[in-house]
């Protein structure tokens, strides 16, 4: 975040802060940061500050993203957008009602590949078609979508035991930590295919994170489905109704055997397949290969073509395969710059709106929170869907998993008591 904001016009980190007030100020003062606070809601109390970054641990992203709102600031949150799907409601419509841009950090969905990808497929640009609305889309080279998988994969080496990442009263887990960008992901891809509404989930699994725990996930897959009437796939003109059955599979983990982080997505249409690598930091080196399969009349079966001929009486087919190989870096700018490009720009829309009164202009500003308000909300949705597929229970925020535990504890402790008691 603070390199972007040394290069992205109109953004400026005037402060810090952290729960230690020392920590805070050396922290300042080694990033050149004019300002820094020894706790987080003395932050919300400067004037000077606009807009807050949530980098915190998932289960306090509700909390303090409404304290955030509360103050009047804009809030650009990390993923996941909170603890799951009730709180991401509750947050979204306190941006609502004060017109501010409440957004979960997806950076890779403003990098230009997936822009690239979203519109190859036919939808239309920036979260616009990814709440669950099906986009006038399906018009790419794969023709209808039919699957897709999504894997994000962390080396087990890469986060010990202690990290926020395997923290019940955090929020933690795989499928919020990996997972969410997984589900983010199909999400917009089908969306961009023209795949309408949201999908189900068909079946999940969990790893556990250790045995010590039965809440947190070290590794999670599960399957999705959407099924049902959409816009029309490729060919179709867009926008037409249609019946709809498309698979997705996707595997979160953290405690993954291989070396390097691995994040791939896989689509399969009924013109061609699509392999993208690395679509979470495609700064640091990606490849798109894109498979499409066309079938050419032939008049006589003399055909040459480079693959199958097939004879059907007097028609014969040619079917060719083409395999492309793409890659998109734009200007070379990482996911981080532009999520916080995107940011500032909607921040200085919807101020403006606000400030000028302009009706035009406060409808758009409305559609634009409500594009992050639907996004979040479908997504953690979905997540808390995955949980409870897994036979675990969605997330909680930090504050009701800690007094869960503290009631639990009590209850043990209650129990162990009456039981002593009663062999005396
Ligand atoms: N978009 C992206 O590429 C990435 C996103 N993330 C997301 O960012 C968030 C933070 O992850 P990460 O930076 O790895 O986490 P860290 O553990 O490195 O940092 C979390 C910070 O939260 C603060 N904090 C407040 N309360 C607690 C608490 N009870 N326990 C621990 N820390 C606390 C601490 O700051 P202090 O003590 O200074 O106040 C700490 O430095 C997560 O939601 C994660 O999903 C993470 C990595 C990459
Ligand atoms: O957002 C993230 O991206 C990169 C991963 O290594 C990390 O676990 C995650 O929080």
């Amino acid at each position: 975040m603070l390199w972007p904001a040394r290069r992205v016009p109109g953004a400026e980190v005037v402060a810090v802060a952290a729960r230690d007030g020392e920590r805070a100020r050396e922290y300042a003062k080694q990033h050149g940061i004019a300002r820094s606070y020894g706790s987080y809601q003395a932050l919300l109390a400067d004037p000077e500050v606009d807009a807050v970054y949530v980098g915190l641990p998932n289960g306090l992203h509700g909390a303090w993203a409404a304290a955030a709102l509360a103050a009047g600031k804009h809030v650009l949150c990390e993923k996941p957008f909170t603890a799951n799907q009730q709180e991401a409601i509750e947050v979204q419509a306190l941006a609502r009602q004060k017109r501010l841009v409440c957004r979960e950090a997806f950076h890779y969905r403003e990098h230009p590949l997936m822009e690239h990808l979203v519109q190859l497929l036919g939808g239309s640009s920036n979260n616009s078609s990814s709440s669950g609305s099906s986009s006038s889309g399906g018009t790419g080279p794969l023709g209808r979508l039919r699957s897709l998988e999504a894997q994000v994969l962390i080396p087990k080496w890469v986060f010990g035991g202690a990290n926020i990442r395997f923290q019940e009263t955090l929020a933690g887990g795989a499928a919020m930590d990996a997972g969410c960008y997984c589900l983010h992901a199909m999400r917009t891809l089908a969306a961009a295919a023209g795949v309408g509404g949201l999908p189900r989930v068909e079946w999940a699994a969990a790893e556990l994170a250790s045995p010590a725990s039965q809440v947190v996930d070290g590794a999670m897959r599960g399957a999705l489905r959407w099924r049902g009437s959409g816009s029309s796939g490729a060919g179709g003109g867009g926008g037409a109704e249609q019946d709809q059955d498309v698979t997705a599979r996707f595997t979160a983990s953290l405690q993954w055997e291989g070396l390097l982080p691995r994040s791939t997505i896989d689509l399969e249409g009924d013109r061609g397949r699509m392999h993208v690598s690395n679509f979470i930091m495609p700064v640091f080196g990606h490849v798109v290969r894109l498979s499409t399969t066309s079938i050419t009349p032939t008049s006589t079966s003399t055909s040459s073509s480079s693959s199958a001929s097939t004879a059907a009486g007097a028609a014969a087919a040619a079917t060719t395969t083409t395999t492309t190989t793409l890659r998109v870096y734009g200007t070379g700018e990482s996911t981080y710059w532009h999520q916080l490009n995107r940011f500032v720009a909607d921040v200085r829309a919807v101020n403006e709106a606000v400030d000028s009164g302009d009706e035009g202009a406060l409808l758009a500003a409305s559609r634009l929170l409500a594009a992050d308000e639907a996004d979040c909300v479908a997504n953690m949705g979905l997540l808390d869907d995955v949980y409870r597929a897994a036979g675990l229970q969605p997330r909680l925020p930090s504050a009701q998993a800690v007094a869960q535990q503290q009631q639990a504890a009590a209850a043990s402790k209650a129990v162990g008591a009456a039981e002593a008691g009663s062999t005396m």
